[in-house]
């Protein structure tokens, strides 16, 4: 039980005697259509305080002027490399919603953080809770089913094909499928157009659909002889994403290094 004496705390906000301090935050990427809603949901948390909005154009060390000590970034693949440098460099913890990710980006976000042992780097190309969940059950049934495809659908918006999360399954899933000892998926096709057989991730096939009017949806296609299951998640609106990354913005700085995937802060 805190006691009701407020005392003051940085940046202009007060918290309980013997409450938790606030964690200043800066977001970049804030006037984008993620960004935007990380300003609301941080903004209205109690236990957070937005300190710096910073977007193209804008000058990065405003969110160490302004003390952040955890910075979320939704951005641009061409452009996240540098931000998270720019944060470790600044001892600044990292929660990065960014897609663009693969195994040599992550180990070399891995090297500089090893200069920096206390900061803590949170990549996930979904924060959606449902999203992660299909992830593990796609996982799980993998090995079970001799085909799996991937279907991505998103607003036509977005710069990258496949999303993230979509590579980051297909990864999942293969990895599972050679766990197994499963060979290839069958497929016959000799004769196509390109890009009719989708994206090839691992020896998945992803497939990304850009439809006015979607938000972040994707599907998981396993089929075996006589039956198929299909898993889906459809986030409608961005707001699915908000609890995911107010968790990982809460949890980042007690987990130093790097952290792929907001699993393990889901005990999953
Ligand atoms: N991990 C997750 O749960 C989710 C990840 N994403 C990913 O987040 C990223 C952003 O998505 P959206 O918000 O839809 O894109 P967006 O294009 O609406 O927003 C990106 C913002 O970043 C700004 N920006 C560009 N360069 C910058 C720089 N150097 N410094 C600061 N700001 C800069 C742009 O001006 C823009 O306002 C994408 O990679 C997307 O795939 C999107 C939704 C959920
Ligand atoms: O750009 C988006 O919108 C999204 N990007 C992420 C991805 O590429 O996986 C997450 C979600 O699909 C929305």
């Amino acid at each position: 039980m805190t006691t009701s004496t407020p005392v003051p705390e940085q940046h202009g906000a007060t918290v309980e005697a013997g409450a938790a301090p606030v964690v200043p935050v800066g977001v970049l990427g804030a006037r984008g259509r993620m960004g935007t809603e990380v300003v609301k949901a941080v903004t209205a948390a109690g236990d957070l305080e937005l300190v710096a909005m910073v977007d193209a154009g804008d000058w990065l060390f405003d969110v160490a002027n302004a003390g952040a000590q955890v910075v979320v970034d939704f951005t641009r693949p061409d452009v996240v490399m540098d931000n998270i440098r720019f944060c470790i460099d600044h001892d600044i913890h990292c929660v990065v919603g960014t897609t663009g990710f693969d195994e040599e980006r992550l180990a070399t976000v891995a090297g500089w953080l090893r200069a920096k042992p206390d900061v803590g780097v949170v990549i996930a190309p979904n924060f959606g809770i449902g999203a992660v969940l299909l992830m593990r059950f796609a996982q799980e049934a993998a090995r079970f089913f001799p085909s799996t495809e991937i279907v991505e659908l998103h607003h036509p918006g977005k710069v990258d094909a496949p999303s993230g999360t979509a590579a980051r399954t297909a990864r999942l899933v293969a990895a599972a499928r050679d766990a197994a000892g499963l060979p290839p998926s069958p497929d016959a096709t000799t004769d196509s157009l390109p890009g009719a057989r989708g994206a090839d991730v691992d020896g998945v096939r992803v497939h990304a659909v850009r439809l006015t009017g979607l938000v972040a949806h994707q599907e998981v296609l396993m089929g075996a002889a006589g039956e198929t299951l299909t898993l889906r998640h459809d986030s409608y609106d961005r707001a699915s994403f908000m609890p995911g990354v107010l968790l990982a913005v809460r949890e980042v700085r007690r987990r130093p290094g790097l952290t792929v995937g907001v699993e393990s802060l889901l005990d999953l």
